[in-house]
């Protein structure tokens, strides 16, 4: 499966550095389509909106940070009803799939679909895919009706079903083509989002009136440019748990250790987000800061330190942390899931062991590890609150951007304002922990844990320091 970062759709430039990256729309492959009134302007919850339906030409920025001489930068398409759609109600036959691994707020994503189009756009014609990708050509379809979905956000996991693997573009359009289907909902990651990119093209490529619209889902938070996804909230909140019970474990026995394994394949932002909620974490370990765990600065050293001075600890570690140290010792084949994703060792269990052996040698000190890892209990409960509101504001973005002829498109907020991002922009590259910045060092602050640079690395980075030319701002990239 090859990443596909081709431009879907050129960039507009404007004055003084206006770029708006835009996403495509059925009008730019489909010459003459007709367009009908948005049915929500005689809705009786909606038509007393003040400016309810969005300016064709809002924007929305991504540098928000700027100086007084900095270029207007990269924008988006702002998200949000349109006056005009360009499906009748009756003509929708919507569908939606779920792929990847489960997250909280899966299910309450998809009832909102099915309700927003049912309610704002009078569609009743609405297919839930079983099963991921491959439900498109191996398994029945769900019918889906304000009803059927009407509890389901209090439960966690996704009512249609999930998998990896099985993306096959051409049985998939086949399957969208045979079944009359013109609006396609995908909610997933990265992989999901790269495989929806391939699923556009080719509708594109013959002909279709098919909006394809994404919704970023990843637990890991690991999607780029929007400003977080759904689901991260309840993990980060569900994590506190876990951290609270090694923190009981750990308080209640004498050099007691508690020590936490939470999700984080590529980055770090479920330990980081957790520890910095907590407060009783005393050391947190995630894939973008590499450390080491013997001699002077290493791991070992501050766990003596901090059992001298507090009788106790916490670690949380993010399951792709120390993959390497891990590596070192135990010889491993590169193993993949379905997908294609790195298959991990269960770093949390390798860690625990390390910890207590070398205590054991030491012989100085006899230490209480608890190790507990609760990473899919995490993933499978329920969304929370916030979550929740967050899931239906993105699924009636994307249901308004999809009525509205928009395709090929992500949708996510941007510094607050929800917009339409184009597929290559999410799946270019994954979002990550930066270290360097000052959430990570807010961290290392509040738990005063080692920041693992071995001298020579800090040399290093003063030498490169020197060559770089200071006072830059970044690209108006989240961190
Ligand atoms: N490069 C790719 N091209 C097409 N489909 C992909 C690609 N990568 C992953 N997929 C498909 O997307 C789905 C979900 O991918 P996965 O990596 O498991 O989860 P996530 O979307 O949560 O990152 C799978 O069905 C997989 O086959
Ligand atoms: O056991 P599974 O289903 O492969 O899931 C494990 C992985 O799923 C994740 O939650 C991320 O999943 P996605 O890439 O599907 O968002 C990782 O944190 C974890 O490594
Ligand atoms: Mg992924």
């Amino acid at each position: 499966m090859e990443n596909s970062v081709v431009e879907d759709k050129p960039n507009i430039t404007g004055p003084a550095g206006y770029v708006l990256e835009d996403v495509p729309h059925l009008s730019d492959y489909i010459p003459d389509l007709p367009t009908y009134t948005n049915p929500l302007q005689y809705n009786p919850s909606y038509a007393f909106v003040k400016q309810y339906f969005v300016n064709v030409d809002d924007t929305v920025a991504q540098k928000i940070v700027v100086h007084k001489d900095s270029p207007r930068g990269t924008h988006f398409r702002r998200a949000g009803p349109r006056q005009k759609v360009y499906f009748k109600s009756d003509e929708v036959l919507a569908c939606i799939v779920t792929c990847g691994g489960l997250c909280p707020g899966l299910n309450t994503v998809i009832r909102e679909i099915v309700c927003g189009l049912h309610y704002m756009y009078g569609v009743n014609k609405v297919l839930g895919i079983e099963g991921g990708y491959r439900g498109f050509y191996a398994r029945n379809t769900i019918p889906l009706t304000p009803k059927v979905v009407n509890d389901i956000h209090k439960r966690g996991g996704t009512i249609i079903g999930t998998s990896r693997g099985g993306h096959d573009t051409s049985k998939i359009v086949d399957s969208i083509q045979d079944r009359g289907i013109n609006l396609v909902y995908v909610i997933g990651g990265d992989g999901t989002q790269k495989g929806a990119a391939a699923i556009f093209q080719e509708i594109r490529r013959r002909g279709l009136k098919v909006s394809v619209a994404g919704i970023p889902k990843t637990i890991d938070n690991d999607i780029p440019v929007i400003d977080r996804s759904f689901g991260f909230d309840t993990a980060v909140e569900e994590a506190q748990r876990a951290i609270n019970a090694a923190h009981v474990e750990s308080e209640s026995m004498e050099n007691g250790i508690g020590f936490v394994k939470l999700m984080g394949r590529y980055s770090g932002f479920i330990a980081m987000y957790a520890t910095l909620a907590s407060r009783d974490v005393d050391c947190c370990l995630i894939p973008e800061s590499p450390f080491y765990l013997e001699g002077p600065g290493g791991l070992f050293q501050y766990i003596e330190k901090k059992l001298k001075e507090n009788g106790h600890m916490v670690i949380v570690i993010a399951e792709g942390a120390g993959q390497e140290l891990l590596s070192e010792c135990i010889r491993t084949m590169d193993q993949q899931d379905a997908s294609g994703n790195k298959l991990l060792q269960d770093v949390g269990l390798w860690m625990s062991h390390e910890i207590k052996d070398h205590f054991a040698k030491l012989n100085k000190m006899t230490i209480n590890l608890k190790y507990i890892d609760p990473t899919y209990m995490i993933r499978a409960v329920p969304s929370n609150a916030s979550d929740n509101v967050y899931c239906t504001l993105l699924a009636h973005s994307a249901t308004h951007g999809a009525m509205a002829g928009y395709t090929g498109f992500t949708v996510g907020p941007v510094n607050g304002r929800h917009a339409y991002i184009p597929f290559q922009r999410v799946i270019e590259r994954q979002n990550k922990v930066v270290i360097t910045d000052r959430m990570w060092a807010r961290l290392l602050s509040s738990t005063n844990q080692p920041s693992f640079v071995k001298p020579e690395d800090v040399l290093q980075d003063k030498k490169k320091k020197e060559e770089r030319p200071h006072s830059k701002l970044l690209n108006g990239e989240k961190c």
